[in-house]
C-alpha cells in the first residue's frame, strides 16, 4: 500500500523578499535540506530566482502551508491581513505561525487565524545574512515553550536569539531591527568625511569598515562598557576629544534618542493600522 499523504514540510516561508531570503539562505547554510522548505512570493520572476539559487520549491501560499510544521510570515505589515485571510482556512491546528512583521502584535495575528493557533512574533535583523543576526521573540497566547524553542532553533542558525515580553518588541524594533541601518548611516558619513579630508574612497572605506568591525569585536570580547572604551581612545587635549566635542555640540547623542523614539512610535502606528485593517474599524 502506498502512503498518499503529502510529505511533511518543516517550514513554509511566505514572502521571500530581503528578510525572507535572509532566513532562507541561513537555513540552507545551516544544513537544512532544500526539500524541507517551501517558499512563496508575489512575483514569478522572484520565485524563479530563489528556486534556482536554493533548490527549494516555490508555490502558492495555500499550497505552502498545507502540511507545514512551521509557517513563517515575512511580508510587510500592510500585507499581513490579506495573507492571514488567505492561509487561515488551510492551516492545521498544530501548525506554528511565526511573524517577522514590524508592529503587528500577536493579538492581531491571532485575530486573523483560527482560534487556538499557536503564534510567535519575531523581530530579526539583516546581519543574519552573515550569521551575526540578533532576533527577539515573544509568544502569543497559545504558544508553548516548545514553540518558542522551535523558533529559537530556526533563528539561532543565523545569530543570537533573546526571548522577551511582547511589550518590549516596539523598542526592540527601534534598536536592533532597524539598528543596522543607523550603523550603515554612520559608516557612510565617516567614509564621506574621509574623502572630504583627502583620502581616496577605497582607502577611506577600508579604514572605516575595519574600524567598525574591530570596535564591535572589542566591545563583545572585552565586555567593557562603551564609555570606558571611548575614554581609552580619548587622550587629554587630543584629536578624539576635539571630534567628540563637535558631536556633542551637534547633539548627535540626543538625535539618536529622538530617532529611536521615532522608530518605536512608527512600530506602534503600524500595530494600530494592522489592528484597524483586521477589525475594519
Ligand atoms: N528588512 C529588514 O531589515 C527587516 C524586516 N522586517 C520585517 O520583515 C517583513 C518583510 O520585510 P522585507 O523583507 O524588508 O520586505 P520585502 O518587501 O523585501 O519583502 C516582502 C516580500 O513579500 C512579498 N509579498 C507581499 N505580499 C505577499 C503575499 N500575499 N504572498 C507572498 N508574498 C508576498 C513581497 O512581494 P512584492 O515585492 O510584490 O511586494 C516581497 O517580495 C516586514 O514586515 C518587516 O517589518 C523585520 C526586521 C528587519
Ligand atoms: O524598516 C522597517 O520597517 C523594518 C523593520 C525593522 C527593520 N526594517
Amino acid at each position: 500500500m502506498t502512503d498518499a499523504s503529502p510529505p511533511v514540510r518543516r517550514l513554509a516561508l511566505l514572502g521571500a523578499g530581503v528578510m525572507g531570503e535572509t532566513v532562507l539562505s541561513g537555513l540552507i547554510r545551516a544544513g537544512w535540506e532544500p526539500g524541507s522548505v517551501v517558499a512563496t512570493d508575489r512575483r514569478p520572476e522572484r520565485a524563479a530566482e530563489l528556486e534556482a539559487a536554493y533548490g527549494i520549491t516555490m508555490t502558492s501560499n495555500v499550497e505552502a502551508v498545507r502540511g507545514a510544521e512551521t509557517v513563517l510570515l515575512v511580508v510587510k505589515p500592510q500585507d499581513m491581513s490579506g495573507l492571514l485571510a488567505d492561509i487561515a482556512p488551510a492551516l492545521a491546528p498544530s501548525t506554528l505561525v511565526v511573524s517577522m512583521a514590524a508592529g503587528v502584535d500577536t493579538e492581531t495575528l491571532e485575530g486573523g487565524l483560527p482560534s487556538g493557533q499557536p503564534v510567535v512574533r519575531v523581530m530579526p535583523n539583516t546581519p543574519a545574512q552573515v550569521d551575526e543576526g540578533m532576533a527577539a521573540i515573544s509568544a502569543g497566547s497559545s504558544a508553548t515553550t516548545d514553540h518558542l524553542d522551535r523558533v529559537r532553533d530556526i533563528l539561532s542558525a543565523t545569530g543570537r536569539v533573546a526571548v522577551v515580553p511582547e511589550r518590549y518588541l516596539d523598542a526592540v524594533t527601534a534598536i536592533s531591527g532597524s539598528g543596522p541601518a543607523y550603523l550603515f548611516f554612520v559608516v557612510e558619513a565617516m567614509i564621506e568625511a574621509g574623502v572630504h579630508l583627502g583620502l581616496p574612497r577605497d582607502v577611506s572605506t577600508e579604514l572605516v569598515v575595519q574600524t567598525m568591525l574591530g570596535s564591535a569585536k572589542l566591545l563583545r570580547e572585552s565586555g567593557e562598557h562603551p564609555a570606558i572604551l571611548r575614554e581609552r581612545v580619548t587622550s587629554p587635549g587630543g584629536t578624539t576629544a576635539a571630534a567628540l566635542r563637535e558631536l556633542e555640540d551637534h547633539k548627535v547623542r540626543a538625535a539618536f534618542l529622538t530617532a529611536m523614539e521615532a522608530a518605536r512610535d512608527r512600530s506602534q502606528a503600524l500595530a494600530a493600522s494592522a489592528r484597524q485593517q483586521r477589525t475594519g474599524a
